[in-house]
């Protein structure tokens, strides 16, 4: 496992908790920005982070913005991610055993860093399931073509 994990400065310090969890997990991850509480654009994290994990490079990608939403609305513009934004442990489950997300969003600004980090343990710890659930995620890729 490789996460490539980022986020705009309204994500950042959740960023640098959820790196903490990583590394407490032995995780090994890549930081692809930002660095600071300094304003940047999100399009531009959810491009490097969502352009290295489709090519493969790494596992899976962790995208953090204010909200999440605009982070992962430009994720899912790569062909190749599929994104999801979670705040529940549930939705963090179901995506990953139905929909075999590649990309966990999240918001700094709506969840506290506890549910958060338990939201991350649960998305990297679950496996897709497959089956039908494996026909639909093929008609999603076939969207992109
Ligand atoms: O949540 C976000 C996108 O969905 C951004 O983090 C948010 O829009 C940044 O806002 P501001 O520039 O006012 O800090």
């Amino acid at each position: 496992m490789l996460v490539a994990i980022g986020s705009d400065h309204g994500g950042f310090l959740l960023k640098e908790e959820i790196k903490k969890l990583l590394a407490e997990e032995n995780i090994a991850f890549e930081d692809f920005g930002t660095h600071s509480i300094a304003s940047v654009d999100y399009p531009d994290i959810a491009k490097k982070v969502g352009e290295a994990v489709a090519a493969g490079q790494y596992t899976r990608g962790i995208l953090i913005c204010g909200t999440g939403i605009g982070i992962s609305i430009a994720a899912n513009k790569i062909k190749g991610i599929r994104a999801a934004l979670c705040h529940d442990v549930f939705s963090a489950k179901m995506t990953r055993e139905h929909n075999d997300t590649n990309v966990l969003a999240m918001g700094e600004r709506v969840i506290g860093p506890g549910l958060a980090r338990m939201i991350v343990s649960t998305w990297l710890a679950t496996d897709f399931v497959g089956g039908r659930h494996g026909d639909r995620v093929a008609k999603i890729s076939q969207l992109e073509s």
